[in-house]
């Protein structure tokens, strides 16, 4: 990370702490209520600059015996710090996100994931996360995931050129919560 990063501050418009955030889109794979094939994430703002966020973690999302994909647990951290971008009030895309697969995650966990900016530099904004199992057979307070990300702030017009691939019209498109 450079050495240059500040910290947005905390907007006026953000939910108080346990407040449910909106989703972002509404046919986001991720979080949308519009997308029944989703994984159907729900997040809540944290204290400062922190965001929370659930995913449980459904029979289908198996990648090894029991266990959750590594691809799906990538795409509850690309969302969770996305959401964490909020803070900004304008839209990002996710430009690099690594992650580190800690632990096992048995299916039908379910997981908590904490995100937050780490600094922004410019349209670059520095993001990390880790998740922990909440419920379950293996819950505890064991980091069984971490990630960080990198975030670059970009104008709405960015989605133009894809309108005619939006499959039909959203129901609830920006700005709405399943919660
Ligand atoms: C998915 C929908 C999101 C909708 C959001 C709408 C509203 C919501 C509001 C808030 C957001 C809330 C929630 C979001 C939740 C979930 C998010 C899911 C997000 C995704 O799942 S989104 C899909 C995957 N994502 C993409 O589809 C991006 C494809 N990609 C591009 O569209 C371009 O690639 C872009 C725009 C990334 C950059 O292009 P560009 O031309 O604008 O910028 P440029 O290249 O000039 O770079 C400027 C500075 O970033 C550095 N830089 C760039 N890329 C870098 C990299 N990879 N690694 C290291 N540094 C990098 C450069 O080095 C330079 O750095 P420096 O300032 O130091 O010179």
């Amino acid at each position: 990370m450079p050495d240059d990063l500040t910290l947005p501050p905390r907007p006026d418009f953000f939910p108080a702490p346990g407040g449910a955030l909106p989703q972002h889109w509404s046919k986001c794979f991720g979080c949308g209520d519009d997308q029944p094939a989703g994984m159907a994430m729900t997040f809540t703002a944290g204290e400062g600059l922190e965001v929370s966020g659930r995913l449980t973690v459904a029979q289908r999302y198996q990648g090894g015996p029991g266990v959750i994909h590594g691809g799906i647990l990538s795409v509850a951290f690309d969302e969770v710090q996305g959401m964490a971008c909020m803070v900004l009030g304008g839209p990002v895309v996710t430009g690099h996100l690594e992650i580190d697969f800690a632990r096992p995650i048995p299916l039908g966990s379910v997981l908590e994931f904490r995100a937050r900016i780490d600094g922004m530099v410019r349209r670059k904004v520095y993001t990390s996360a880790e998740a922990r199992i909440v419920e379950g057979p293996t819950a505890g307070d064991t980091v069984v995931a971490t990630s960080r990300g990198l975030f670059l702030t970009i104008k709405p017009e960015h989605f133009a050129p894809m309108a005619d691939f939006v499959d039909g019209v959203p129901v609830s498109p920006f700005g709405t919560s399943s919660l």
